[in-house]
């Protein structure tokens, strides 16, 4: 029999919600390969969609239209976080997935219900094959997809902070243009029926502002050690 000290650690279900350029991904990559934890990008999956939906073609205009095609795209996500990867019917899409016409039309293609229906089963399956535990990132995490979950992060920062940081990413993108782009994402995505942007009730919110991303790091792998020792 294993003792208390030599047993593995229990399986950890960490949720981690916030609007765009919080942090999410690079946190989340980061707790999750220094605890030996899957990783899910679910923004990623909304993407996958998105950009199948414009490769075929479908009227995005027409949330009927999408919901008729919603379960036609096999969207397949590696979980290793030191590798993510995600496929639409065998198709590598990890870059067509980031371009500016994608991420134009993903809140308006993540708002059908039954788009959101699709993808957050497909995310529950992922959570609950997950061996080690998984930290899951996205935007209704914590109040729809995992309510359950050991520990709820919601991440924030201004939208200047947020701003700044997104167009270093984008080699000469105008700061003004990409922070109205991301209020107005944030906006339909807060404001849309089926499980829209939120902060869960027992979420615990982390500025990060005037944080740098070690010490955003260091907050949560410090919270998830404490919930395992509760365990
Ligand atoms: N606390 C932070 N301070 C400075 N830059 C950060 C911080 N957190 C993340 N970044 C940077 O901001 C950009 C967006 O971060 P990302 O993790 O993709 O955010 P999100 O997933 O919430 O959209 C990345 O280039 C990342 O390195
Ligand atoms: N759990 C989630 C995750 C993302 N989405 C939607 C809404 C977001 O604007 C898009 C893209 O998410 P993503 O996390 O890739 O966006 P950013 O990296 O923050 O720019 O997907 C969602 O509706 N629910």
């Amino acid at each position: 029999m294993e003792t208390a000290a030599t047993a593995a650690p229990a399986a950890v279900i960490v949720a981690i919600d916030g609007p765009s350029g919080t942090g999410k991904s690079s946190t989340s990559k980061a707790v999750a390969a220094q605890l030996g934890l899957s990783y899910l990008d679910t923004g990623a999956q909304y993407r996958a969609i998105t950009w199948w939906m414009v490769h075929n073609g479908i009227d995005l205009t027409d949330p009927s239209a999408i919901a008729a095609v919603a379960g036609k795209p096999e969207i397949i996500s590696g979980t290793d976080p030191a590798a993510p990867t995600i496929t639409v019917d065998g198709t590598d899409v990890a870059g067509p997935i980031r371009t500016t016409e994608v991420t134009s039309k993903v809140s308006a293609v993540s708002a059908v219900p039954e788009v959101r229906a699709r993808i957050t089963e497909l995310q529950r399956s992922i959570a609950g094959s997950a061996e080690q535990g998984i930290v899951v990132e996205g935007r209704d995490i914590g109040t729809t997809v995992l309510p359950d979950a050991d520990l709820k992060i919601f991440l924030t920062a201004s939208p200047e902070a947020r701003a700044a940081r997104r167009s270093g990413e984008l080699k000469g993108a105008d700061v003004k243009a990409t922070q109205e782009a991301l209020v107005k994402r944030d906006a339909a995505d807060s404001s849309r029926k089926t499980s829209p942007l939120a902060k869960a009730g027992d979420a615990v919110e982390v500025d990060t502002t005037e944080l740098t991303l070690q010490q955003v790091i260091e907050c949560v792998v410090t919270l998830v050690g404490e919930k395992r020792a509760a365990k």
